[in-house]
């Protein structure tokens, strides 16, 4: 082969941002040791997930998320014809990957978060801090997709039952569990020295303090939502992940997840969120690609 065809090819907007977006969920799920989460050590509370199966979900998931940033750069504003546009792709995504996990759910929440902020980027890529990429995504949730249907989800049955709304209410207020909670956090550990895995814990860690999590709800109710919610905050005041006393906290808190069946699943997909805008917010990467 000649050497001129193995010039590296650049790629487009949409293609770059489906790239950072799958490595969000690449990079969540590798992280260890997650409590009671899949991660590189096992299944956590899971007994049909593992690593091999996030993976190659996330990557299943590349597709869809191309397809909303070229409709985001295509329609061009916040408003129904995009709304419905990235909630049809979001649902074509859901079924990809479903094929490639074989009926199991291993990132519904990921496209819903992920795919509201790849547009939102695509919308206007100068306008890179994430309050304002998760503002824009926000306004795009609150508009209502006269074709999704309705069913009676895991999310649907705890909202009658606990009146927690979930990842539809998370994303309308902005993700203040990623921006409020998350992205501060992530910098504060990363300021501290302690490390990228152990920042990234914090991250999640700070995420599951506060967030009404309806995978955990639904599996193990309001005593799962607590002892998630508490062990969390437990970590962080002992001083973290790095630290030698959050990191005993930490195993408690994956010992006691597990023993209630309860998985962090929402707070795992926020995770993703908010890697994914620390590195838009970096600017480095979407800069590499064309536009
Ligand atoms: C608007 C939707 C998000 C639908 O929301 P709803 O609440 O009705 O639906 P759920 O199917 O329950 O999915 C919500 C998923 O979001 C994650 N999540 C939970 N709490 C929060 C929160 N507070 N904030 C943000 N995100 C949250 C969570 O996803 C993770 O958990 C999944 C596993 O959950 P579950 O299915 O309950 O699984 P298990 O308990 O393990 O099941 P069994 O083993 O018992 O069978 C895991 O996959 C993580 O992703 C919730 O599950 C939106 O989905 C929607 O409307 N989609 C339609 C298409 C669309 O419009 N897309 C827009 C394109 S951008
Ligand atoms: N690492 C993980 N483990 C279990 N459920 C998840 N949903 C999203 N990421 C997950």
């Amino acid at each position: 082969m000649h050497a001129l065809n193995l010039q590296a090819k650049t790629l487009s907007l949409a293609e770059r941002l489906a790239d950072l977006a799958v490595d969000a969920l690449i990079d969540e799920a590798d992280l260890s040791p997650k409590p009671a989460l899949v991660d590189r050590r096992g299944n956590g509370a899971h007994t049909d997930l593992h690593l091999g199966l996030m993976h190659a979900s996330a990557l299943a998931l590349w597709p869809a998320f191309k397809e909303m940033a070229e409709a985001a750069i295509e329609i061009g504003e916040v408003g129904l014809p995009l709304r419905e546009a990235i909630g049809l792709i979001g649902r074509e995504g859901e079924q990809a990957m479903l094929a490639t996990t074989h009926g199991v759910n291993t990132h519904r929440g990921a496209i819903w978060a992920l795919g509201l902020l790849v547009a939102a980027v695509a919308l206007e890529p100068q306008s890179s801090a994430a309050g304002s990429v998760a503002l824009r995504a926000a306004r795009l949730a609150l508009l209502d997709d006269r074709y999704a249907p309705r069913p009676l989800s895991h999310g649907a049955q705890v909202a009658q039952r606990y009146g927690a709304r979930g990842a539809r209410e998370e994303a309308q207020l902005g993700f203040p569990a990623v921006t409020q909670r998350a992205l501060p956090q992530l910098k504060c550990s990363r300021a501290a020295g302690h490390g990228e895995q152990n920042a990234r814990l914090d991250a999640l860690l700070a995420i599951m303090t506060n967030l009404a999590d309806t995978c955990v709800l639904y599996r193990a109710g309001e005593e799962g939502l607590h002892t998630m919610q508490l062990g969390a905050q437990a970590v962080l005041d002992s001083g973290g992940s790095a630290s030698l006393a959050g990191r005993r906290r930490l195993h408690e808190l994956d010992q006691q997840l597990i023993a209630l069946n309860a998985s962090p699943g929402g707070a795992a997909d926020l995770l993703a969120a908010c890697l994914f805008l620390d590195r838009i917010e970096s600017g480095d990467d979407i800069n590499q690609g064309a536009f």
